[in-house]
């Protein structure tokens, strides 16, 4: 999927919702349960619930892998499951030398056929090229994560001028290839580094988690994060799929979306 495909179904869905199926087995209602494939089940619920709402879904491979061959099987069958012009995310966090990452790569954008990967930008621009030699397919780098331990390394000074290590891989970053086939990672706990984050990378798409469970909010998120072509997918995982109702939270995210559009879009 192209960036002003991403744009156009944006405004379409007055949405840049990403529905999180962060499906853990132990989480997923009772009813579901006695199917033969209970989290497949479950995610097609989900996804028939909130498909009007979203622009995408980011699938954390963590609660698929934990459950061996099966759970890439349910994996694949979720994503055919997804409608055609919605965004998908394979977040699955890679990065290793060059001649793995072709692997990773060949495993997410082909034989999945994910339009996107997150990734992790610590070993630097060998690690990440490989994803980038497929057309239409996007790397979503890590940049400044949501969890308290980002302060660990993200935040270092890395010279005098106290640049820190999460500015120079948004900056770094944009040598290895443009904004139509990189996003970023920035949580939604760190908006309050979204004005900065904006001057340096003005035209990036934006991949934010942290809103609902981890506290976030997606009004300042959008109030400094918004660019000219919305510029932001905004993820909830818990907070939708395992709330009473997954049709209405993403419904009311997507409601307040659209204030937050008629409010903040600048084109
Ligand atoms: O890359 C991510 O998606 C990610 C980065 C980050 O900094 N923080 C973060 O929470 N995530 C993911 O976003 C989702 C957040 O889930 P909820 O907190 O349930 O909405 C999980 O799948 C996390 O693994």
């Amino acid at each position: 999927m192209t960036k002003e495909e991403l744009y156009q179904q944006i405004l379409q869905k007055q949405s840049y919702l990403c529905v999180g199926l962060d499906s853990d087995i132990e989480k997923i209602p009772a009813r579901f349960k006695s199917e033969t494939d209970p989290v497949l089940a479950f995610n097609k619920y989900i996804i028939d619930q909130t498909a009007d709402f979203c622009v995408g879904y980011k699938i954390n491979t963590a609660f698929y892998e934990s459950n061996g061959a099966a759970g890439w099987e349910t994996m694949q069958k979720t994503l055919a499951h997804i409608p055609q012009n919605i965004f998908t995310i394979a977040d699955a966090k890679r990065g290793d030398i060059g001649n793995t990452v072709h692997q990773y790569a060949k495993a997410f954008f082909k034989t999945l056929d994910f339009n996107s990967i997150t990734v992790a930008p610590y070993m630097g621009k060998d690690s990440v090229s490989p994803f980038l030699e497929y057309a239409q397919k996007w790397v979503i780098l890590l940049a400044l994560t949501s969890n308290p331990s980002s302060q660990d390394f993200q935040f270092l000074s890395i010279n005098q001028d106290k640049k820190t290590l999460f500015e120079e891989v948004l900056t770094r970053s944009q040598e290895w290839t443009n904004d139509e086939a990189m996003m970023y990672v920035v949580g939604a706990t760190q908006a309050s580094m979204l004005q900065k984050i904006r001057s340096l990378a003005p035209k990036h798409f934006l991949l934010v988690p942290g809103v609902g469970a981890q506290g976030g909010s997606l009004q300042e998120v959008s109030k400094y994060g918004m660019n000219s072509q919305i510029g932001l997918l905004v993820n909830s995982s818990r907070g939708i799929i395992f709330s009473e109702n997954p049709k209405e939270s993403a419904r009311k995210l997507q409601q307040e979306m659209q204030q937050h559009i008629e409010e903040y879009h600048k084109k």
